[in-house]
């Protein structure tokens, strides 16, 4: 392994800016810079130095392989955070044959030194994309290792088994029929379930992680438009007493107490000549149809029946005009009914998540299904075929926690990440 170095922190001003160095020549490198570092973990307090030049005064750091970050030796430095100061100290690091990391390039040392398992590896990954409490909540989970524990107990479950199987049948007498031990049939039995369970909360983990969305559908005027803008605050969408005014579909992020939503204004549905609505019309229906909820506007009550789902909130627009007031109802332009759209959303969201597992990832629930179909039928299996079966349930725990993944998806993950981390 080469030593590598790039800054942890993002480009531009600000308070510290640190350069992170990882590699055999950490230690080296920083007592070049810096003067002798005589104990690791401790912050030095150093003139940065090239030669005779004084290149910024920085608090120094030291770590012993196997006890940082990356599982190697590594240096920090903590610059004042301006980005000349730290180009010219990456150029110095560049002379002294240091490599600029990329992407991600810290992380999957730490990975491939096994500080971390691919999960967390992953965990890592959301954490640096999380915008919302759920978000970091959820990620900060996965990468302290939640998943990777859950993993390990799987497979201990999985290699008491294995051993049972194989000593029933090393023993056996070729011609008496070998018994397995019952214990086999209840661990296997105790793991499918468990298995069953952490996959049916796959999708709403997953949801968690990347957000809901929510289509405001309605016919022409509803005031989808007036609603998307009052939710953002702002002019996000054009409204007008033309009906047909929207055609895309327009996208809020909005953090709903700690819920990523993104709320989707769409095309007003109606049957048009006009060859762009009706294109607007089109995908305001797909995007309504692949929603996890739909607001359904209107002002007289009348909704698309062929859009409305189970949990769909019935809304009647412009709550201003209406002379009796039964059931949901909002004004954009008074604002009343609007927080308690919005609450609604939030619970009926919430209640889908609520029994969210620890598989945030497609890949992590396709190797659980693949561990739990191994174990299929069990109960059928001649011992040399059930042992076999143990070992595939076993392979494909090891490739959700990543101790054996191909190259191509570790690259995939990992240039996913920023420079630095
Ligand atoms: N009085 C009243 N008028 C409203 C309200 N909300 C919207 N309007 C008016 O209704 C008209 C249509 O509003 P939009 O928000 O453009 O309706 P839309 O559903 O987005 O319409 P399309 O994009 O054409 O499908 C505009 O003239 C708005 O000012 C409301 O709460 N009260
Ligand atoms: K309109
Ligand atoms: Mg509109």
């Amino acid at each position: 392994m080469d030593t590598i170095f790039a800054e942890a922190t993002p480009p531009g001003r600000g308070g510290v800016s640190i350069i992170r160095i990882s590699g055999p020549e950490a230690r080296r490198v920083a007592e070049t810079l810096s003067g002798a570092l005589l104990e690791p973990r401790r912050a030095y307090h150093r003139a940065i130095r090239e030669g005779q030049e004084v290149l910024d005064d920085a608090l120094v750091t030291w770590f012993e392989a196997g006890a940082s970050f990356t599982g190697e030796e590594s240096a920090e430095l903590n610059l004042h955070g301006a980005p000349v100061v730290v180009a010219r100290v990456g150029q110095a690091l560049r002379k002294m044959g240091l490599r600029r990391a990329e992407a991600g390039e810290f992380t999957r040392r730490a990975f491939l030194n096994g500080c971390i398992d691919l999960s967390q590896a992953e965990g890592f990954a959301d954490l640096l994309a999380a915008e919302t409490e759920s978000q970091r909540r959820q990620a900060v989970q996965t990468a302290s290792g939640a998943l990777s524990r859950r993993v390990a107990h799987w497979r201990a479950m999985l290699v008491e088994a294995g051993a049972l199987i194989e000593s029933s049948v090393d023993f056996a007498d070729e011609e008496v029929p070998e018994d397995v031990p019952p214990r086999v049939y209840e661990l296997i039995d105790q793991l499918r379930e468990e298995l069953d369970r952490e996959i049916a909360g796959h999708p709403a983990a997953e949801r968690l992680r990347t957000g809901f969305d929510v289509a405001i559908v309605g016919p022409p005027n509803a005031g989808k438009s007036s609603l998307i803008n009052a939710i953002a605050r702002r002019e996000v969408a054009i409204v007008s007493a033309v009906a047909g005014t929207t055609r895309d579909v327009i996208e809020l992020r909005t953090d709903l107490d700690g819920l990523a939503v993104t709320f989707l204004d769409t095309a007003g549905l109606r049957v048009t000549a006009d060859e762009v609505e009706a294109i607007g019309v089109e995908r305001a229906r797909i995007r309504a149809e692949e929603a996890d909820l739909r607001i359904h506007l209107s002002e007289d009550g009348q909704h698309d029946a062929t859009l409305v789902r189970d949990d769909d909130l019935l809304v009647r627009t412009k709550a201003d005009l209406l002379e009796r007031d039964d059931g949901l109802s909002l004004s954009a332009l008074t604002g009343t009914g609007i927080t308690e759209l919005l609450t609604s959303v939030r619970s009926l969201l919430s209640a889908r998540v609520a029994h969210a597992g620890l598989l945030t990832h497609q890949r992590q629930a396709d190797a659980l299904s693949d561990a739990r179909g191994a174990l299929d039928a069990a109960e059928d299996l001649a011992p040399e075929l059930l042992a076999e079966a143990v070992r595939r349930a076993s392979h494909s725990l090891d490739l959700l926690v990543g101790r054996i993944a191909p190259d191509d998806y570790l690259d995939h993950i990992f240039t996913a990440f920023c420079i630095g981390k």
